[in-house]
């Protein structure tokens, strides 16, 4: 992914100014920064969920739009835990979007994404009767189970025990090993560090 002076401001105000930056296939690059100098906000505009004031996105090359099919089939972000279908339990959640992206054997991928992020146990429960960790693991398991080559992913550590931050830092840097790229915004340093990650750090008037 290339990204090129890209600028955001909000009610006139700057909150990215002229950013520019690169996740080359096979990196794990880290966003790093203090509260509110514009990391959610930067990811955001690069998926194409905020309108930019100015500056380009490219995937290989190609504009990033979120219409896309294409674009929607190689970008996986996990940006919060909050987009899950109510009434849909955390199997039914990643059978879905397996199925929705047409991958082969869904049954035998979730049934994997559902013991790697160790929520198997509450595969049957829908999202809101899950704890706040579980539902974070379950947002993390879609990546286990939908194809993407670019994974952005809005502090992921976010309400992750330490097993779990383990876990992810060594399945970005597995990822990034199979030469696919991740694009995370984080405050954990050993996550950062674990997971081989290129530091880009983001300075504003914070
Ligand atoms: N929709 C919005 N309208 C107005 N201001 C906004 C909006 N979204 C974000 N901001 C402001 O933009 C600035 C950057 O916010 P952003 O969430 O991008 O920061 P961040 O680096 O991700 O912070 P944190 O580390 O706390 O998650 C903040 O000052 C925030 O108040």
């Amino acid at each position: 992914m290339e990204v090129r002076g890209l600028s955001k401001s909000y009610a006139g105000r700057p909150v990215v100014t002229d950013v520019s930056l690169e996740v080359g296939a096979g990196e794990v690059v880290a966003l790093v920064g203090p509260n509110g100098v514009g990391k959610t906000t930067l990811l955001t505009c690069l998926l194409d969920t905020e309108r930019p004031d100015a500056g380009t996105v490219r995937l290989d090359g190609t504009p990033l739009r979120d219409q896309d099919p294409e674009m929607r089939r190689a970008v996986c972000a996990v940006l919060d835990d909050a987009g899950f279908y109510p009434d849909v339990t955390a199997l039914e959640h990643l059978d879905a979007l397996a199925r929705v992206h047409g991958v082969a054997d869904p049954d035998d991928l979730v049934d994997a994404a559902l013991a790697a992020l160790r929520i198997e146990h509450v595969a049957d429960q829908v999202p809101w009767t899950l704890s706040s960790g579980q539902r974070r693991r379950l947002s993390l398991a879609v990546a286990l189970v939908r194809p993407w080559s670019l994974l952005v992913l809005d502090e992921p550590e976010q309400r992750l025990d330490a097993a779990g931050r383990s876990w992810l830092a060594d399945y970005l840097a597995a990822q990034a090993g199979s030469g696919r790229s991740v694009l995370m915004a984080s405050h954990d340093a050993t996550l950062v560090a674990r997971s081989g990650a290129r530091v880009v750090e983001l300075h504003g008037d914070v």
